[in-house]
């Protein structure tokens, strides 16, 4: 049976009567890096929060790895999170900053903690105060704080906002390595789609307390991909037609008149084909979505239809 790191049901936040986590139920297999995407406000901190402990739910109910997760206190051992700030002492250095933590957690292994710094590449900061660190310097030792209890679930709220292409990479290849070589789920927000998907396996997208879509990468590079749009007043013969002479299989008919294909076809062949075939061609034209466009067709494009309706 497939374990899950996170079961979400019907779990709710309000606040004063608005929800901002609005009824999710939401599965995340264990092992994955699963993007929550949505813009500001979307109620991202606020899912993060609950699922971390921090807040107790309106309604609904979660379960981390199988276990209920409100009442299991052992439980929250099992998760690291860095919501919002990273909660550092800017007084102090890398290495003091982790013992704080660690002696507040009852934890005394220091050649961990050196471990830690060193996985988060830290570890040459030697006297250096964190108030003098750069902000990708700050947010790799708030993941390196949330290690000290060596959850299996990381929890990390926006941790690329505000940083450089550079600080990115090292935060990326950090956490490519902690869910590959050290088996950790984790959850990641962001509201830039770009970024997450150079490191998430699979994504939720968020949006007015809702998870309105969950995909895996694979399924959300299928969507963003090139397409062929075809226009012609008989969609469903040329599905046919599609399958039948081109061995297509990847397309979807949009509507009695148009047919999106996914797969590279000859599209001059094709047109030839459907033509002799007497199903008229309207337009045939090559289109592409990147993963941005996907994710505003996702928020920008309800929000049209919506506000158009009121
Ligand atoms: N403690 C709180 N009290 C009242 N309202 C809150 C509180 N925390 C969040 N909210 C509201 O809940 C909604 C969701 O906020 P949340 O911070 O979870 O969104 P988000 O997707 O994380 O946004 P951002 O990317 O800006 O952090 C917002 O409308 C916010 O104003």
């Amino acid at each position: 049976m497939k374990t899950y790191a996170v079961e979400t049901a019907g779990l709710t936040k309000r606040f004063r009567s608005i929800p901002a986590v609005d009824a999710i139920d939401l599965k995340i297999p264990q092992g994955e890096i699963f993007g929550l995407v949505g813009e500001n406000g979307a109620g991202k901190s606020t899912l993060m929060k609950l699922l971390a402990g921090m807040m107790q739910p309106s309604e609904g109910s979660f379960r981390l790895f199988g276990k209920e997760g409100k009442e299991d206190a052992f439980l929250y051992h099992r998760v690291g999170a860095l919501i919002e700030q990273p909660g550092l002492i800017p007084s102090l250095t890398a290495m003091e900053n982790m013992k704080t933590k660690a002696l507040a957690m009852g934890l005394h292994d220091e050649r961990e903690l050196q471990r830690l710094l060193a996985l988060c590449d830290i570890d040459k900061s030697g006297r250096k105060k964190v108030r003098a660190f750069s902000l990708g310097m700050k947010q790799r030792l708030g993941i390196a704080l949330t290690l000290i209890n060596d959850p299996d679930l990381l929890i990390l709220d926006e941790p690329t906002n505000g940083i450089d292409p550079r600080g990115f990479e090292a935060i990326r290849s950090l956490l490519l390595r902690l869910n590959r070589e050290e088996g950790k789920t984790i959850i990641i927000s962001s509201h830039i789609l770009e970024e997450l998907s150079k490191i998430a396996t699979s994504y939720g997208f968020m949006r007015k307390g809702r998870i309105i879509e969950q995909l895996s990468s694979q399924e959300l590079e299928e969507k963003s991909q090139e397409y062929l749009l075809l226009r012609t007043p008989d969609a469903a013969g040329a599905a046919v037609l599609l399958e039948e002479r081109f061995a297509v299989r990847s397309y979807r008919i949009v509507s009695a008149s148009e047919l999106q294909i996914n797969e590279r076809v000859d599209s001059a062949a094709l047109i030839a084909a459907l033509v002799k075939a007497d199903i008229p061609v309207w337009e045939c034209t090559l289109h592409h979505q990147s993963l941005e466009q996907y994710f505003f067709a996702k928020n920008g494009g309800e929000r049209d239809v919506e506000s158009a309706a009121q």
